[in-house]
């Protein structure tokens, strides 16, 4: 099924393989109600729908929330993780490196966890449930990826700062993201709220990036930085 992107900033609209990211995205973008730029048979969607305007947005579940709830906050770490994964898989595809079609899973399943965050379920329906569910097999896949990296790479002997080309520091960037998206996911997991595995996903991802910038920047045979105490 077709994918597309209805905002550029927040989660996407996105509807793929039967799956729809979130209610409100699905709402603002399948509902009858709303507002088109024209009539007639090439009607095209408004962008925004001025609902969020006064600080306010939808989740999954039909809540409304504050904009600065965990849950966006969130949300909005996630979006941001991709974002910066998006802009490293460039430079990465400049130098030709193999794993690119790794980092476009990665923001595939970046949409599943915006999904599974924006579900509260003390809200959700089983319905919602099942449709966000999140699955523990890409943790798996992360794990496999590490590992198989790792044999390639001499042994780590000093603190390495982010560094190595572009490529390399792009994907260490991206790292930190994720970091900051881990946080913002914890609160939400420990109250039951998301699924546990999003979480070991985020901390998972973030030694997936650790490893592949180490090795985009062996593959560019670029120097990693070390870390030296200042005289
Ligand atoms: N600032 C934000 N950061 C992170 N997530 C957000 C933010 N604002 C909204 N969201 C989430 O992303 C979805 C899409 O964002 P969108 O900007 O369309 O929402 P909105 O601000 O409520 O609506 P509109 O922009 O049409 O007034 C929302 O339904 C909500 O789940």
């Amino acid at each position: 099924m077709a994918s597309f992107i209805i905002k550029p900033a927040h989660l996407r609209c996105v509807v793929r393989t039967g799956r729809l990211m979130s209610e409100c995205r699905t709402r603002k973008t399948l509902c009858s109600a709303r507002s088109y730029a024209t009539e007639g048979d090439n009607r095209i969607p408004k962008i925004y729908t001025k609902t969020g305007d006064k600080g306010f947005s939808s989740t999954f579940t039909g809540e409304r929330r504050p904009k600065e709830d965990h849950i966006f906050e969130a949300l909005g770490n996630t979006d941001e993780l991709s974002s910066a994964i998006g802009l490293a898989r460039e430079f990465c595809l400049d130098k030709g490196h193999t794993f690119t079609y790794q980092l476009v899973k990665v923001q595939c399943i970046l949409q599943d966890v915006g999904s599974n965050i924006a579900t509260p379920r003390s809200s959700a329906r089983e319905s919602h449930m099942t449709r966000t569910k999140f699955t523990a097999q890409p943790i798996a896949d992360l794990e496999t990826w590490i590992d198989a990296f790792t044999k390639e790479l001499p042994p780590l002997t000093n603190f390495i700062l982010p560094s190595g080309g572009k490529s390399s520091a792009a994907l260490h960037l991206a790292r930190t993201v994720c970091r900051r998206a881990e946080r913002s996911v914890a609160p939400i997991v420990r109250s039951g709220e998301a699924d546990p595995d999003v979480a070991k996903f985020l901390n998972r991802l973030s030694d997936y990036l650790f490893t592949v910038a180490r090795y985009a920047a062996m593959k560019e045979d670029n120097e990693e930085t070390i870390y030296k105490r200042p005289e």
